[in-house]
């Protein structure tokens, strides 16, 4: 086995040096052609046949370099298109790692790159399917120090994160380098999509001037997604960068702005965006913000925090989960609360918990305190999915009168990968 783990060691060396020389080799301005070659003449034939697009169109598309910021359920079906249909040179940036979640929907990824940098296994999937495609991946975080430099290298910008920080800095590198921004978003079974700094329309602080409450944006981890939804608008996107890159939109002067819901019918909307802000703090006459900001400080929330611990409970009102299997095989007299959302409660839950969701504590506190004394519980215990929920719950219980509650600090999660490996994680 010794021998075979240093061979194995010597394989990944040789991989990761293959792989920097690649990226190396990549990392270079797209060189420009006049012409289609027989193959690409072969391969797009189906693009080039089309009136309305033409050679004249795919050469376009060739010679244009686009940068896709995310890898996840928006960057992968666009990067999937824009790697297959033409584009000359990717950008894919993503500093974090495939994940079997995140497999329903960023269906560029597979199993066998599961731990993978998303913007390498992306890269990967691109030269299967088109190997003459120039991708560029950057296994990075992408902040006010390095947006600006990477940004400029491309002709067009794919916004296909997942938060706000990201958002506002891509908004603001995109107007200070001059390059369009095509923005989506996808969240349970709703998606949006725009185009921002084109063709002399509005920019996105024009729409947006301040960022929400951290507290009142949810993520996909937090909220769900039904795997198709980002799949829609990644394939949009994709769509509105080929038109912009192959001149489809040099005379379009309208703005529009889609959103789309996969449950109702019709599922797409279309409203006329606002025209350019004169007072815009980015785009307007009289510009203040001149250079990248702090975006984490602006926004009160970061690109990475999507789940971020909460610490409101002292630590003596809060239990570990060792403590809590304590409880579990003393057979102590308590009462478990589980306050997810009932499709969640659904899903899984620890035996003998009642189930009452965080939104609706408050109106069944009176059915929650008779259960407590009819079962004379001498403690109860508050469980969540990640530990922060539950610390609200107990807060407003104290604050109701009921002082023997503690929360499981970690939740269900941290049951499930310290105490019992055969709970599900979701
Ligand atoms: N500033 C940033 N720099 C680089 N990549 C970013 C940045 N902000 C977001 N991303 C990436 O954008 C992608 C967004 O994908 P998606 O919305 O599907 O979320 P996710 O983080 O993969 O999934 P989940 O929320 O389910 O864990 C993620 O892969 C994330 O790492
Ligand atoms: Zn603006």
């Amino acid at each position: 086995m010794e021998d075979e783990l240093k061979q194995l060691r010597q394989r990944v060396a040789e991989l990761e040096a293959q792989l920097d020389q690649q990226q190396e080799a990549n990392n270079v301005p797209l060189k420009k052609v006049d012409q289609l070659n027989n193959e690409e003449i072969r391969r797009f034939g189906r693009q080039l046949i089309l009136p309305e697009f033409g050679p004249e169109a795919q050469l376009k598309l060739r010679n244009s370099s686009i940068l896709v910021v995310g890898a996840g359920g928006l960057g992968a079906p666009a990067i999937l298109y824009l790697g297959s249909g033409g584009v000359g040179r990717l950008g894919i940036v993503d500093h974090d790692e495939v994940d079997i979640s995140n497999l329903h929907r960023q269906v560029i990824h597979r199993e066998k790159t599961k731990g993978m940098n998303k913007a390498v296994s992306a890269m990967l999937a691109v030269h299967e399917i088109h190997p003459q495609c120039q991708v560029t991946p950057y296994p990075i975080l992408l902040d006010s120090t390095n947006a600006l430099s990477i940004i400029k290298q491309y002709d067009i910008v794919l916004d296909a994160t997942d938060n706000v920080a990201t958002r506002y800095l891509l908004n603001d590198a995109c107007v200070l380098a001059g390059k369009p921004l095509v923005s989506g978003s996808a969240l349970r079974m709703d998606g949006q999509l725009t185009v921002y700094n084109h063709n002399g329309g509005p920019c996105y602080r024009c729409i947006h001037p301040v960022p929400p409450p951290p507290e009142t944006v949810t993520n996909c981890s937090d909220g769900g997604v039904l795997g198709v939804i980002p799949g829609v608008i990644g394939v949009l996107q994709a769509l509105e960068a080929i038109k912009i890159a192959s001149g489809l939109t040099e005379n379009q002067t309208s703005h529009g702005f889609l959103i789309f819901n996969g449950c109702y019918s019709p599922m797409f909307r279309s409203i006329k965006l606002r025209g350019k802000k004169k007072e815009c703090l980015v785009c307007g006459e009289n510009p203040k913000i001149t250079e990248l900001i702090d975006y984490v400080e602006f926004c009160g929330a970061g690109a990475t925090d999507k789940e971020a611990s909460l610490f409101v409970l002292k630590p003596e009102e809060r239990i570990r989960v060792q403590e809590y299997k304590n409880v579990l095989e003393n057979e102590e007299n308590h009462l478990l609360l589980d306050v997810r959302s009932p499709v969640q409660y659904r899903i899984c839950s620890l035996p003998n918990s009642i189930s009452i969701p965080l939104d609706k504590l408050e109106s069944q506190l009176p059915g929650l305190k008779e259960k407590i004394e009819k079962q004379n519980a001498e403690n109860v215990y508050v469980v969540c999915r990640l530990g922060n929920d539950s610390q609200l719950a107990v807060q407003m219980l104290q604050k109701n009168g009921i002082m023997n509650v503690r929360d499981i600090a970690g939740g269900l999660y941290k049951w499930a990968t310290d105490i019992d490996t055969s709970f599900p994680i979701y």
